[in-house]
């Protein structure tokens, strides 16, 4: 086996192995050990921990074969996540999914989905206005309304009782996928203990986790369902996929088929992105240099009398570099999802057994002191040479996984990242909150240590850089509701927005005049 920790008779390294940041320690320990690939186990489940680029690269890509499944957990088995493709094995179920996914969002397609992503950027700037300390809520909005709206073809509001669907079921997602939580993973036998039986709280948490999940698979699927009957619905990944429907294949399963992958779509969307936008904020807060030097790219590429869009890319080396060191600084799921060894395997020497649960460390990958010097400082420099991009450094891809399980919407990501930062840099300046007191809060930078790992709520101040900006963003908003109710009209979910729009309208019309 690769080097680890003393193992243990029958518990193995069990009572060893850290239950919070374990990606650190796991780091920690390819040092003490001089390998980066560990093994450990838990109670007889094989735990191979790979905490290079290299490695990574040779196994999960060069391999993809046999490194690309996923383990069985019994806790997401019971609590309804069978159908969602991110936890499916490999194999023709997940592959069904995963094509339908690419199909409707192939990564050189940006018409996709960048109209979508800017409609809902420029909504959350009016949100960011109104209310800035409601900030995280704002970010949640922004990627629950983008995926809706290209999965479902949903015309979102802020508040929108759909999305609330996804934060709560993503919850118990992110708990019952730790596999070291419950002991029916490590003993499946335990899920036929019946639920009155003392100590089977977990199976109760399960029911309640359920009714979440199948609510959030079932609900939003529905009804984009109904709107098509009705002739109300616009594209998205369900309206365009149920009228390409193969006549000569079963229609039940095809409608199962797209289902699970625009479930998949809303749930691996609605709360991962959440994380990089908000610790982007966190970022702003604490490097109040980088964002002085973001803001002035801003205003010599742009100016300031218009809002940056995807054409701007290009010409923008610095907010490119710091959505990259966003995304960089802080793994947003620091093992990826788990995969799964399906075959016996030797890598340098070692034996790796069929059966082990496999974990890329991507944050140990993207704090790697060679690839990135001084890898705990936030630096978008490092991603720049002579004021561009600088291909030589290596991109933080693995924020996004590994091999044929790499995040199919990665390009998705990445675009609402771009836009939502230059868009907020061109328009507000974000800085420390102040107190009753008047004294600055200094924010802690901590993190949740979790799947999806978010930073800690923290308080901020986010004012209009100008008059002229808080026009901007009425205009921009102006231009939404215009947009939707030219093309939206009769495919709202529900919540109300009308105030706002209201507002925006006035102001716009008073600016004009
Ligand atoms: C910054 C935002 C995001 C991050 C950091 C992220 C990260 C990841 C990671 C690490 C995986 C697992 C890869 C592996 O197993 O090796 C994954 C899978 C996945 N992601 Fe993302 N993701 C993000 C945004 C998105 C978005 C916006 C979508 C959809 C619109 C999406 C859809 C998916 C899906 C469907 C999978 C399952 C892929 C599979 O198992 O084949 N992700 N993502």
């Amino acid at each position: 086996f690769p080097p680890g920790p003393k193992k243990w008779p029958l518990v193995g390294n069990l009572f060893q192995l850290p239950t919070s940041y374990e990606w650190e320690t796991y780091a920690h320990w390819s040092e003490v050990y001089g390998s980066d690939v560990l093994h450990v186990s838990a109670a007889g489940t094989s735990i191979i921990i790979v905490n290079s680029w290299k490695a990574a690269y040779d196994l999960f890509e060069k391999k993809s074969s046999i490194y690309s499944s996923r383990v069985e957990n019994q806790m997401l088995l019971l609590s309804g996540w069978d159908w969602l493709f991110a936890f499916m094995p490999y194999g023709n179920a997940w592959l069904q999914r995963r094509k339908l996914f690419q199909k409707n969002f192939h990564p050189s397609d940006d018409a996709s989905h960048r109209p979508r992503e800017r409609e809902y950027v420029h909504q959350m700037l009016r949100a960011l206005l109104d209310t800035p300390e409601e900030f995280m809520e704002h970010s949640r909005d922004l990627m629950g309304a983008i995926t809706l709206s290209l999965g479902y073809g949903f015309k979102v509001k802020p508040k929108d009782t759909i999305i609330n669907l996804a934060t709560e079921a993503v919850k118990g997602l992110a708990d019952a996928a730790n596999l070291n939580a419950f002991l029916v993973n490590s003993f499946p036998a335990l899920k036929y203990v019946p639920s009155w039986f003392p100590g089977t709280g977990w199976k109760r948490q399960a029911r309640i986790w359920r009714g979440w999940t199948l609510k959030m698979r079932d609900v939003p699927f529905e009804k984009s369902l109904r709107q098509i009957a009705e002739g109300t619905a616009t594209p998205s990944l369900v309206t365009t996929s149920v009228s390409n429907l193969d006549e000569s294949l079963d229609r039940e399963e095809q409608l199962t088929i797209i289902r699970d992958t625009a479930g998949s779509f809303f749930i691996a969307g609605a709360d991962s992105a959440v994380s990089a936008i908000n610790n982007f904020v966190l970022m702003m807060i604490c490097y109040p240099e980088i964002q002085n030097k973001a803001q002035a790219e801003l205003d010599r590429v742009i100016g300031r009398g218009r809002l940056p869009d995807f054409s701007d890319e290009p010409s923008l080396p610095y907010i490119n570099a710091l959505v990259k060191e966003s995304l960089r600084c802080h793994a947003i799921t620091p093992f990826a999802v788990p995969h799964y060894l399906s075959e016996d395997d030797e890598y340098n020497g070692y034996y790796l057994p069929k059966g082990s649960i496999v974990l890329g460390n991507a944050w140990a990958i993207t704090h790697d002191k060679e690839d990135y010097p001084e890898p705990f400082e936030f630096k978008p420099e490092r991603f720049l040479k002579d004021g561009k991009l600088n291909a030589e450094v290596r991109e933080p891809t693995a924020a996004f996984g590994f091999g044929r399980r790499i995040c199919p919407g990665r390009h998705i990501a990445i675009s609402t990242l771009y836009l939502s930062i230059a868009t907020i840099l061109s328009v507000f300046r974000i800085e420390k909150a102040v107190d009753e007191n008047g004294r600055v809060i200094v924010p802690s930078k901590e993190y949740t240590s979790s799947f999806i790992v978010h930073p800690k709520p923290f308080k901020c101040s986010i004012k209009p850089r100008s008059n002229e900006a808080e026009k901007l963003i009425s205009i921009a908003l102006y231009l939404v509701v215009t947009r939707i109710s030219k093309n939206w009209r009769g495919s709202s979910t529900s919540g109300s927005h009308s105030e706002t729009e209201k507002r925006a309208e006035e102001k716009v019309k008073i600016w004009r005049l």
